[in-house]
């Protein structure tokens, strides 16, 4: 895989704060890629850095091999062209109507009007608007608001796509519609994508591989399935953990299930072999954006958990172990304190 955007102990400051400490990753071109993380955890801050917008004060941040750092004023603006940005407020001027808003990174460019209307023309198209060509953003949906930011994204023919929570203002449905268009334009155009949202589901049926950043550090990195798979400590502090109902007694496992596992009768199996009962206490199937993947808690007796955790090790079946609501969450506590 060749590397689009690498970084590389890359630290920023504001002042005497420190917002972004350590920050190491590789974002492969062609990809889509996920940065998560809790309000002031510095993602906005860190895609500033990658189009060139904000500084850095130590590290490395190359794009295509180039150190963004060392660009001379003229070669960061053209550097700047090759990378479009989409916000959650869409960030379209009020009184130019779709067409003039698609148009104006051309304009301000010089490019010749030719040019102008058969590209403003191609990307109506590609983003689904051509219908709102001549419509002022007041009277446009969110979603189609959102198109149109996307298009004058693209008019520059950028190779990588920043989005800054680009679907957290829009209804859920509206959102899939955007993340579909987002991943056609992905695999259409070639163009490198990278998403910062709080919505799980985005980056569940969006991305290939993510970030966790915590406190301006990366907590986690890795591909979205083994890390959804995983559930280490740095998603459970950013989903939460789920208000389920489980019972005081036995233990409660939950097995994740990959998509390879959840076509095999693996669970009826394991009974069959352990010669056990247990309870079914829940479980669950999530889409991701290539893939399946299911949970499935279980209450099994104290006596039965070497057996049944030697079979899920031995079948790579990955577990872990469900406390009771109110017994994790003193358990967290504790390990805070
Ligand atoms: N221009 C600035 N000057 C001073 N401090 C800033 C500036 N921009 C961001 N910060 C601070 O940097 C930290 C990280 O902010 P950033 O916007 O990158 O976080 P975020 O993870 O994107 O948050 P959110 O999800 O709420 O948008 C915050 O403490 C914020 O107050």
């Amino acid at each position: 895989m060749i590397n689009l955007i690498s970084i590389k102990h890359l630290k920023k400051c504001f002042a005497e704060q420190t917002v972004l400490n350590d920050i190491n990753l590789h974002i492969g071109k062609g990809k889509i890629y996920g940065l998560v993380g809790r309000s002031g955890a510095g993602k906005s801050t860190l895609l500033r850095c990658i189009n060139g917008l904000e500084s850095y004060d130590e590290g490395s941040l190359t794009v295509d091999s180039i150190e963004v750092s060392s660009l001379s004023a003229k070669a960061a603006r053209e550097f700047k062209k090759d990378i479009g940005m989409i916000f959650q407020q869409f960030s379209l001027l009020s009184r130019l109507n779709v067409y003039e808003n698609i148009a104006l990174p051309m304009k301000c460019w010089n490019y010749n009007q030719t040019h102008i209307d058969r590209k403003v023309k191609e990307l109506v198209e590609v983003v689904g608007i051509h219908d709102k060509i001549h419509a002022f953003p007041a009277q446009l949906s969110g979603g189609q608001k959102q198109r149109v930011a996307i298009a004058r994204a693209l008019a520059m023919n950028p190779r990588i796509l920043l989005c800054d929570e680009a679907t957290s203002a829009l209804d859920p449905q509206t959102a899939n519609s955007i993340i579909s268009l987002l991943d056609t334009i992905n695999k259409q155009m070639g163009i490198t994508i990278v998403v910062v949202t709080h919505q799980m589901s985005v980056l569940r049926r969006s991305c290939e591989d993510i970030s966790i950043l915590e406190n301006g550090k990366i907590a986690e990195s890795g591909s979205v399935v083994e890390i959804f798979l995983r559930q280490p400590k740095a998603l459970i502090n950013l989903i939460g953990r789920k208000d389920q109902i489980l019972p005081h007694t036995g233990i409660n496992i939950k097995i994740s299930l990959s998509q390879e596992v959840a076509q095999k009768p693996l669970i009826t199996e394991m009974a069959r072999n352990l010669q056990i009962d247990f309870l079914f206490m829940g479980g669950e199937m999530e889409r991701f954006r290539d893939s399946v993947l299911g949970s499935l808690t279980i209450n099994v007796n104290d006596e039965d958990y070497t057996g049944v955790t030697e079979f899920l090790n031995a079948h790579r079946v990955p577990w872990q172990v469900l406390l009771p609501l109110e017994c994790a969450e003193q358990a967290l506590a504790e390990e805070e304190y």
